[in-house]
C-alpha cells in the first residue's frame, strides 16, 4: 500500500493567475487554465501540445488543486517524463519531483509491486524484456514438440503480445481469433507461458499494462482508492496508447473524470504495437462534457517545413482535419539529396553536418540523423567514426541488452527471486561449470512433474537422481548464491555484486580468454558495477529489487542525452516528440521508406506516410531529404528507386542536389566514365540552382551536378571514394576555425590521417592533423 503523504501546506488556493503563464498562447492558456473534466486536445505537430500538459501540472499546483502526489502524468519516455518533471520543477519549485510522472510502464509497475499479493505474486516480481520472453516461448515450443528453426518463438511472442493488449485471454484467442496455423501454435502455447510466467513470479512487459486492469477489475475497492488518490490524470501522445492503456486510464478517471489527454492522429506510429487511433475517438464517447482546445499555432518550425509537412499529410485519406500555421519565418527550402550508394550517403551527410556546423556556429547536439531501421545506423556510424565527428546512437543494441549484461543481471535477479526459472537457467552453466544439456532437461522434467521451481529442485539435488559429477557442480552453484544472498544482507550492493563476480569466476573467464571481445564483455561488466555503485550512492532505496526494477524500465530511447554535444542518430519512430534544429531523413527509397513492398509484405502506406510526417516536423529550421541510388542489402548491391513521398511534397519547398559526380575509371558498373586513374568525386556547381525549380531536377537521372551551396564554384575538392576521406594537396586555400585562413604547404600521409603544414595569414605556419583540424576547403 504507498503511503499517500499529504503534502499542502495549508495555504488557501491563490486566485491570481500563475506568472508563468506569460509565455503561452490564447488557447493554449485556457487549456492551461482549464483545470476539471474531461479535456482532449487534438494538434499538430509543434503546437505546444507538451507544453500545455506541462503547464497545466504547474498551474493545478500553483492552484493548490492537488498534491503533488496527487497528480498522475503518463508519458511515451521516461526521458520525456524527466524533462517535464524538470521544466515543472523550474516553474513551481521542488515539490514537482513527488508527482506521479513516467511512462505507462513503469508507474504501473509501481501499483503492481505495491499491489502484487493481491493478484498472486510478491513484490519482488521479475520484469522479462522480449529476450526472456522469447527464451520462456522457446522452451514451451519445445515441450510442444515444435522446431523452434521452423516456429520462430519471435513470430509466436508477437501475436500472444497482441492478444494480451486487445485484453484477449487464452481462451477467448483459441475459440475466435485463429487465423492461421501459426496463430494456431500461438493458441497452444498462450495458455502455458502464462502459466510459466506466474509460476516464475515473471510479468512480462505487457503484463506492466495489462495486471492493473485485473487488479482493478477484480478488487472494486483497489480501484476505489487510486481512483480516490489520483484526483487529475493528464496523457502525452495519446494517439499511440493501445486498448490496454485506455482501459486502465479509463477506469482510474471514471469517478472525478479530470483527465487531460493530448495527441495528434498523423503522428500515430505505432498500430504495428497494437497503438489504437481511436482511442482518441472514443474519448468524446466515454466523456460526453469533454471539452476540446484546438491548438493551431506551431512554434517549431519554418514556414517552408511546415508546408513540407502538410504536403505529405493530405495525402493520407483517414485523419482528422486540423489547422497549422506559424509566425516563424519562411526558412530554407529543404534540400534532397541524391547519392550514388549509402555511403556516399552517409559521408554526405557528415561533410554537410561539419559544413553547416562551421557555417552557422551550430553545435553537433543541433544536427539529427533519422533513419527507418536500424540497420541503416551502421555506414552512418562508420562515416562519423572516419571523420572524428561526435555522434550519439540511441536505440540498436542497449547496454542492457548484452550477453555478458544479461548473464550477470540474471544472477541478482535470482538473489532477489530465486523461482526465477528463466533466470536460473541462463546462468547455471554460466560461466561454463559442466552442467550440461541433459542435465538442466533432467533438472526441468523433475521440477514440472513436482510442481517446483527449479531452484527448489537443485536445493536437494541429492535426491533428484541426475548424473553424479553434476551434483557437486550444481551444489557449487547453489551455494554460491546463498553465500552471496547472505552477503547483501550483510554489506552494500556493490561489494556483494562484486563478490559474486569473483565467486563464480564471471570476469575470470574474461581475463583469461585475452581477446579483444572479452576484454569488451569485461569492460561491459565493470561498468555495470559503476551502474550499481552509482545506483547505490545516488538512490534513496539503494536495495538489489530496486536497481532491477530500473534497469529492466531502460528503454533504449533513454539513452539519449541532449547534454553530449553530439549528432543524435535515430530511428524516426525514437524521435517522436523531439526537435533539432537541422534534421537529416536518409535512406528515402522505395522498399525502405516506406519500407517493405518489395518483398510482398503488406505495407500500412499511410502509416509509413504519418511516419514520414513525424520526422519532417522534428525540423526546426533546416531540413535535409536524402537517398541511394543504390544499397548494399541481404548481401548484395541492390538499385533502389526514390520514395514516393518525394514526389508527394510539395516541389515549390524541396530543391534538388542530384549528388556527387562518380567517376571511376575500370570499375564495372561505371565503365564509360571518364576520368584519370584512381576514383575521385568532384562537385559541379553547375545544376544548382538553389530555389524552386525542384520540379525538372527532381527527376534527373543525372549523377553529374550540384553542390553544398558554400563550397564555392570550381574549387575541386577530391575525395576518396573508399573512405570518404579529402585528398589533401599542397597550395590549397583552407579555413581553420581558430586560426582563420591559409594555405597548405606541405602534406605527409593520406586523407584524414594526413599530417599538413599550414601557412595561416593570421598565425603563420602550423603543423596539424587533418583529422582534428576540421579544416574546410575553399580554393
Ligand atoms: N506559446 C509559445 N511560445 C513560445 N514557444 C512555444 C509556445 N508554445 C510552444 N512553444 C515551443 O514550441 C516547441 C513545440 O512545443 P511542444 O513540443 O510542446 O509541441 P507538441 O505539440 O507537443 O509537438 P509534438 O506534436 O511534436 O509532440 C517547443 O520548443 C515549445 O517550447
Ligand atoms: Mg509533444
Amino acid at each position: 500500500m504507498p503511503t499517500f503523504v499529504l503534502q499542502n501546506d495549508g495555504e488557501k488556493p491563490p486566485h491570481s493567475e500563475p506568472p508563468f503563464l506569460t509565455d503561452v498562447n490564447d488557447a493554449q492558456k485556457k487549456a492551461v487554465l482549464h483545470t476539471d473534466g474531461p479535456l482532449l486536445i487534438i494538434a499538430g505537430a509543434g503546437s505546444g501540445k507538451t507544453r500545455v500538459l506541462t503547464y497545466r501540472i504547474a498551474n493545478l499546483l500553483y492552484q493548490k488543486k492537488a498534491w503533488p502526489n496527487q497528480i498522475l502524468a503518463l508519458t511515451f519516455t521516461n526521458k520525456a517524463a524527466r524533462e517535464m518533471q524538470e521544466r515543472i520543477v523550474d516553474l513551481i519549485g521542488e515539490k514537482a519531483n513527488r508527482i506521479w510522472m513516467g511512462t505507462f510502464h513503469s508507474i504501473f509497475s509501481r501499483i503492481l509491486r505495491f499491489e502484487a499479493e493481491h493478484l498472486g505474486y510478491t513484490r519482488d516480481f521479475s520484469i522479462y524484456d522480449t529476450v526472456d520472453t522469447d527464451r520462456v516461448i522457446k522452451s514451451i515450443l519445445q515441450e510442444l514438440g515444435f522446431n523452434t528453426r521452423e516456429v520462430k518463438p519471435q513470430a509466436v511472442r508477437f501475436i500472444i503480445s497482441n492478444a494480451k493488449n486487445q485484453l484477449i485471454s487464452p481462451e477467448a484467442f483459441k475459440n475466435k481469433f485463429v487465423q492461421s496455423s501459426l496463430d494456431d501454435i500461438a493458441a497452444q502455447v498462450y495458455e502455458r507461458y502464462i502459466a510459466r510466467c506466474r509460476q516464475n513470479n515473471a510479468m512480462d512487459f505487457d503484463d506492466l499494462l495489462i495486471k492493473p486492469i485485473e487488479l482493478f477489475e477484480h478488487h472494486p475497492e483497489i480501484l476505489q482508492k487510486y481512483q480516490n488518490h489520483f484526483r487529475y490524470i493528464l496523457i502525452d501522445e495519446y494517439q499511440d496508447t493501445n486498448h490496454a492503456q485506455y482501459r486502465a486510464t479509463q477506469l482510474l478517471a471514471a469517478g472525478h473524470q479530470n483527465i487531460c489527454v493530448v495527441g495528434d492522429d498523423s503522428q500515430s506510429i505505432y498500430s504495428f504495437r497494437g497503438a489504437d487511433i481511436s482511442n482518441i475517438l472514443n474519448f468524446k464517447e466515454d466523456y460526453p462534457d469533454s471539452a476540446q482546445i484546438p491548438l493551431e499555432q506551431n512554434y517549431r518550425s519554418t514556414k517552408s517545413i511546415l508546408q513540407c509537412a502538410d504536403s505529405v499529410i493530405r495525402q493520407n485519406t483517414s485523419r482528422l482535419d486540423k489547422t497549422l500555421w506559424t509566425q516563424n519565418d519562411r526558412g530554407e527550402i529543404i534540400t534532397v539529396l541524391e547519392n550514388y550508394d549509402e555511403r556516399d550517403e552517409a559521408n554526405r551527410i557528415v561533410r554537410s553536418i561539419e559544413d553547416l556546423k562551421m557555417r552557422e556556429h551550430l553545435s553537433f547536439r543541433d544536427f539529427a540523423v533519422l533513419y527507418r531501421t536500424n540497420y541503416q545506423s551502421r555506414v552512418l556510424e562508420d562515416a562519423f567514426r572516419r571523420r572524428g565527428v561526435p555522434y550519439q546512437l540511441v536505440g540498436g543494441i542497449s547496454f542492457y541488452q548484452r550477453k555478458e549484461i544479461k548473464d550477470v543481471t540474471a544472477y541478482l535477479r535470482l538473489l532477489v527471486n530465486p523461482h526465477d526459472d528463466e533466470s536460473l537457467l541462463r546462468v547455471i552453466n554460466e560461466p561454463a561449470r559442466g552442467v550440461g544439456e541433459k542435465t538442466i532437461t533432467n533438472l526441468q522434467q523433475i521440477a514440472r512433474k513436482h510442481n517446483k521451481s527449479l531452484w527448489d529442485t537443485i536445493g536437494d539435488v541429492e535426491s533428484t537422481g541426475i548424473y553424479k559429477p553434476a551434483i557437486g557442480r550444481i551444489r557449487d552453484f547453489v551455494d554460491i548464491l546463498e553465500r552471496t544472498g547472505k552477503k547483501l544482507t550483510d554489506t552494500g550492493l556493490t561489494d556483494t555484486v562484486r563478490f559474486l563476480l569473483d565467486e563464480t569466476g564471471y570476469v575470470k573467464q574474461f581475463v583469461e580468454e585475452h581477446s579483444h571481445d572479452s576484454l569488451m564483455r569485461r569492460q561491459n561488466v565493470m561498468e555495470l558495477l559503476n551502474a550499481i555503485s552509482y545506483f547505490e550512492k545516488s538512490s534513496n532505496t539503494p536495495s538489489l529489487s530496486a536497481f532491477l526494477q530500473e534497469i529492466s524500465l531502460v528503454t533504449d530511447l533513454d539513452a539519449h542525452d541532449t547534454d553530449d554535444p553530439a549528432v543524435t542518430l535515430m530511428t524516426v519512430h525514437g524521435s517522436k516528440g523531439l526537435e533539432f534544429p537541422v534534421v537529416f531523413i536518409t535512406g528515402l527509397e522505395e522498399d525502405l521508406f516506406p519500407i517493405g513492398g518489395r518483398s510482398g509484405e503488406d505495407v500500412d502506406i499511410e502509416e509509413e506516410r504519418r511516419l514520414f510526417y513525424v520526422a519532417i516536423t522534428r525540423a526546426e529550421k533546416r531540413l535535409y531529404f536524402s537517398y541511394a541510388k543504390n544499397r548494399f542489402r541481404f548481401g548484395e548491391q541492390v538499385d533502389m528507386n526514390r520514395s514516393r513521398f518525394l514526389d508527394e511534397v510539395d516541389p515549390s519547398v524541396v530543391r534538388t542536389e542530384t549528388g556527387a559526380t562518380i567517376r571511376q575509371t575500370g570499375s564495372p558498373g561505371m565503365a564509360g566514365r571518364s576520368g584519370k586513374s584512381g576514383t575521385y568525386i568532384s562537385y559541379d556547381q553547375s545544376n544548382y540552382d538553389g530555389n524552386a525549380g525542384a520540379g525538372s531536377d527532381f527527376h534527373s537521372e543525372s549523377y553529374d551536378s550540384a553542390a553544398p551551396a558554400d563550397d564555392g564554384g570550381g574549387m575541386g575538392v577530391e575525395y576518396d571514394q573508399n573512405t570518404g576521406e579529402i585528398i589533401w594537396r599542397s597550395g590549397m586555400a583552407v579555413i581553420h576555425k581558430k586560426f582563420g585562413p591559409g594555405k597548405i604547404v606541405q602534406c605527409q600521409g593520406q586523407g584524414d590521417d594526413a599530417r599538413l603544414t599550414v601557412f595561416f595569414k593570421n598565425v603563420g605556419q602550423k603543423k596539424l592533423v587533418a583529422r582534428l583540424a576540421q579544416l574546410k576547403v575553399i580554393g
